[in-house]
């Protein structure tokens, strides 16, 4: 898989700067209220580098509480959101109450979501126009399943769900920018597998998911959006990967259940400014 490298990330260090390094914690259906209480404390404790954004997902019923408890340097998302305004919609979370308690960020188009709940490209696609029009920031997933790599269409797999995500931005609702969205590359077959992408791999799509952007929104909105990488981060394989160039951060779950592991991923910015 080959494709044609348009440089917009570096023609000048400067823009390297534009894009400040992500990290995401999405902790999925997991946790009690105790186990939920001690993540909170190590992460309070833990030293984070100050140039990173750090946002943890909770599951709905903890966002509350983790909100109220966890120190402000940390922002909280939520892991889903209903797609419009909120009603008679049993069992779903509307934007507006997120932004009623506080919560910042929205994570959509998961692929457990996508591939476990069935959720498709154009449902997706309009729980994040809605959620952005109510001013909640969304992390926007992207993937491509085993045999659709295999098969050599992992470009067109994400571009399909990039173009899902986009349209509904341009046309459903009037998105003010897309500064409060962070894509993030998750190869499906490395979620929850052990089997991480390599630095290589993991680049190849996100200057592939650059590209995109450059082509088909504008080349500042390509050079400025924040492509961060999923699907088995840990503590020992995220400094080679944050010394990509266009590896701006990562989307972490089984590690990001544990606040001194979840600290030292945040703290690979450190890689990334050496690399640069
Ligand atoms: O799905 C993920 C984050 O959203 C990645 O999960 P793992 O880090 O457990 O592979």
């Amino acid at each position: 898989m080959h494709i044609h490298r348009v440089s917009i990330a570096l023609p000048f260090p400067f823009l390297r700067t534009l894009r400040k390094f992500f990290v995401g914690g999405n902790w999925k259906c997991n946790g009690t209220k105790e186990s939920i209480s001690k993540l909170v404390a190590d992460l309070n404790s833990a030293k984070l580098e100050d140039d990173a954004d750090v946002v943890v997902a909770p599951p709905f019923l903890h966002i509350d509480e983790v909100k109220s408890s966890l120190t402000e340097r940390i922002e909280v998302s939520a892991q889903n959101s209903w797609i419009g305004k909120g009603g008679a919609f049993t069992g779903e979370i509307s934007a507006e109450q997120l932004k009623d308690i506080g919560c910042k960020w929205v994570i959509l188009g998961h692929s457990e979501r996508r591939h476990v709940i069935g959720e498709t490209d154009e449902f997706i696609g309009k729980k994040a126009a809605y959620a952005l029009s109510q001013g909640v920031k969304v992390i926007a997933c992207i993937g491509e399943l085993l045999e659709e790599r295999e098969a050599g269409k992992t470009f067109e797999v994400c571009f399909q769900q990039m173009k899902a995500f986009a349209s509904k931005f341009s046309y459903s609702y009037a998105v003010p920018s897309w500064d409060d969205i962070v894509v993030a590359y998750e190869p499906v077959w490395a979620i929850g597998t052990g089997k991480v992408a390599t630095p290589v791999q993991a680049q190849e799509v996100h200057v592939a998911v650059r590209d995109w952007l450059k082509k088909y929104v504008s080349a500042e909105v390509a050079a400025k959006t924040r492509i961060i990488y999923g699907g088995s981060v840990n503590g020992g394989n995220c400094a080679d990967l944050a010394k990509q160039e266009d590896i701006d951060g990562f989307l972490v779950g089984g590690a990001s259940l544990k606040g001194p592991e979840f600290a030292t991923i945040v703290n690979s910015v450190t890689s990334k400014k050496v690399a640069s």
